[in-house]
């Protein structure tokens, strides 16, 4: 099948799951794309979807939130799932979900929705986004763990290889 994988991402940890995701599934076999999402402008020619954001004080990137904006009905018509990474530390903070998480995976009726941890650090910051990291008293590190995105991509895989098996309508 023919997969679009847009990532939003300020500094490059989550685009680097949303590659890993592509890989897993150009080695089950489907055709995969990556997008940015201020550059996907039309839909056409994807039979599914795999929406990625990392989390900015509490809500997903402004990126991924307006592509759901432009394309929100035309997602839906399609398979899509949802990953986002962000909380960092060990226990791995901030503990809630964002608010928006929940309302983009309805309105593109995600097949799953997934958590991934974030990275941070310091020297990519900006001063203001280094306040704010200060503020929700973030731990530097990288904790994103490779194969807990693997065995998610895997089961996405999986699961568009039975859409395949079973047909599917023809999208909007
Ligand atoms: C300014 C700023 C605010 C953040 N706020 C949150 C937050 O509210 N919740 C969260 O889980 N992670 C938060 N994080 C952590 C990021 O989501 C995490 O570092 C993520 O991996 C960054 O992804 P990126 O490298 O794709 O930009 C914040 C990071 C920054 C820099």
């Amino acid at each position: 099948m023919r997969v679009l994988v847009t990532v939003a991402s300020r500094h490059g940890g989550t685009r680097e799951i949303g590659a890993e995701v592509a890989e897993v599934l150009r080695a089950a076999g489907h055709d995969v794309a990556e997008v940015e999402p201020d550059d996907v402008e039309t839909l056409d020619g994807y039979d599914a979807v795999v929406l990625g954001s990392a989390v900015y004080v509490g809500r997903l990137a402004a990126a991924l939130r307006d592509l759901v904006d432009r394309q929100g009905a035309r997602l839906a018509a399609r398979p899509t799932w949802l990953f986002w990474s962000g909380r960092v530390g060990e226990p791995p903070l901030p503990a809630g979900e964002p608010d928006d998480v929940r309302v983009v995976a309805r309105r593109v009726g995600a097949r799953d929705v997934v958590a991934f941890g974030g990275r941070l650090e310091r020297d990519g910051l900006g001063l203001a986004e280094r306040a704010l990291v200060a503020m929700i008293e973030a731990q530097p590190g990288d904790f994103r763990d490779f194969d807990e995105v693997d065995a998610w991509a895997a089961r996405v895989a999986a699961d568009l290889g039975k859409i395949e098996r079973v047909g599917r309508a023809p999208l909007a």
